[in-house]
């Protein structure tokens, strides 16, 4: 990797969702490969996709966001690929790889580092590059720095919560706790998130705090800020962040709370841990419970976060650039240290065992790590 140049592709990476009823079991295969999930709780998120027509809403926001990418982004071409389902990042990387693609930015849709969020992903990369044939020409695959405190994920947002306190009746607004919701992770994971270990919480926390000043710019009032979580997932012997998002409303509700409002920070469009954990389970729990409760939009296609990936590009493109971000955690490195997100007992070996070039650098292994790093995290 150089220090800036030139960049002569996107490629938009994603978690994918099934499109069908037909598609929701192999998807889950593949999303619970290698992993400890117990068979009631995959039996259980099969039914949930069920409700929805088998169908996740996550491809169809993917296609849109890479739509307004190549409209804000015309002079490169826009390519998109998942981790668990088609179009597959393999096959996508292949594709570009076919076409001459020499050094693509890598967009991914998740602002937080965990395992999860972000290595994972560099391993998809790095798996992608790895499964091309020898000979073939390698696109050198550059991951956008994690953006959770970026004005461009973090304005629209402050504008989203506005609009779901608004919802809210005149009575409940002035006092409701803010409730900034994220898909949990067992403590394992969250600890080991980051370079230095538990990014994820204190990510979380950042973006939540400037959200909750932000509302307070604009309409006087302070109000309280909670992290809770949702989509618990794993067997019940092993211990994953809480609160869980409904047993949160529960307590506020007996506290005689005047309302609450969920504000979805950990994803980035309305998949199904919005539509369906929140939307359908956690806000039925409150009207339940009669404690008035509103969920504010996610970030989706708003103009700033489009914006911002162009951003990112940018900076990608000529190091010198300012690199935007609102909280003392950022600008987030552009570079994962070796064993980021890494929790013990997950994922692949340590690098330095035959990895082609390009996949060492993805994977942050430090002999090899050349190029644009940043100063903090
Ligand atoms: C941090 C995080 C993100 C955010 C970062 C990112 O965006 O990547 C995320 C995203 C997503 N998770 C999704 C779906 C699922 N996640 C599962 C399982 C798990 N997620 C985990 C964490 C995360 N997940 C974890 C620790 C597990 C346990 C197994 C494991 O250690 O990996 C399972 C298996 C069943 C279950 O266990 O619930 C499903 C079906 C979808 C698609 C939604 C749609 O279709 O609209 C998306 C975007
Ligand atoms: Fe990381």
């Amino acid at each position: 990797m150089t220090g800036g140049g030139e960049v002569d592709a996107l490629l938009l990476v994603s978690f994918g969702g099934p499109e069908g009823p037909d598609d929701v079991l192999p998807f889950l295969r593949n999303v619970t490969a290698g992993r400890a999930i117990p068979p009631a709780r995959i039996e259980a998120v099969a039914e949930q996709y069920r409700m929805f027509g088998g169908r996740s809403p996550l491809n169809d926001q993917n296609r849109a966001l890479a739509a307004a990418l190549r409209a804000s982004l015309p002079e490169l071409p826009v390519y998109w690929g998942n981790r668990n389902w088609a179009p597959y990042l393999t096959d996508t990387v292949a594709e570009m790889s076919a076409a001459g693609v020499r050094r693509a930015a890598c967009f991914v849709t998740s602002a937080f580092a965990s395992h999860s969020g972000c290595r994972q992903y560099r391993e998809d990369l790095a798996g992608a590059l790895a499964a091309l044939p020898a000979g073939t020409q390698r696109p050198e695959l550059v991951k956008l720095r994690l953006f959770f405190d970026h004005p461009g994920f973090v304005e629209p947002m402050i504008d989203h919560c506005l609009a779901a306190l608004a919802d809210l009746p005149v009575k409940a607004r002035a006092d409701a706790h803010l409730l900034f919701t994220a898909h949990s992770l067992p403590l394992s994971q969250s600890a080991a998130s980051g370079p230095h270990g538990d990014a994820y919480p204190r990510q979380l926390r950042a973006v939540a705090d400037l959200i909750a000043a932000g509302v307070e710019r604009r309409t006087g009032v302070r109000h309280p800020v909670e992290i809770v979580f949702c989509s618990r997932s794993g067997p019940p012997s092993v211990s994953w962040l809480e609160p869980d998002v409904g047993d949160r409303l529960a307590e506020l509700a007996a506290a005689g709370a005047a309302g609450a409002v969920l504000v979805p920070i950990g994803f980035v469009s309305d998949h199904m841990e919005v539509v369906h954990d929140l939307d359908v389970v956690a806000l039925r729990r409150a009207r339940g419970l009669g404690l008035p409760a509103t969920r504010a939009g996610t970030v989706g296609t708003d103009p700033r976060f489009v914006a911002m990936v162009r951003e990112l590009v940018d900076e990608l493109r000529d190091p010198t650039l300012p690199r935007r971000s609102l909280s003392v955690l950022g600008p987030w490195t552009d570079v994962c240290a070796p064993h980021c997100c890494q929790p013990p007992g997950i994922g692949r070996q340590p690098p330095g065992s035959g990895l082609v070039p390009e996949t060492a650098i993805l994977m942050g292994d430090g002999a090899t790590m050349t190029g644009r790093r940043g100063e903090k995290g």
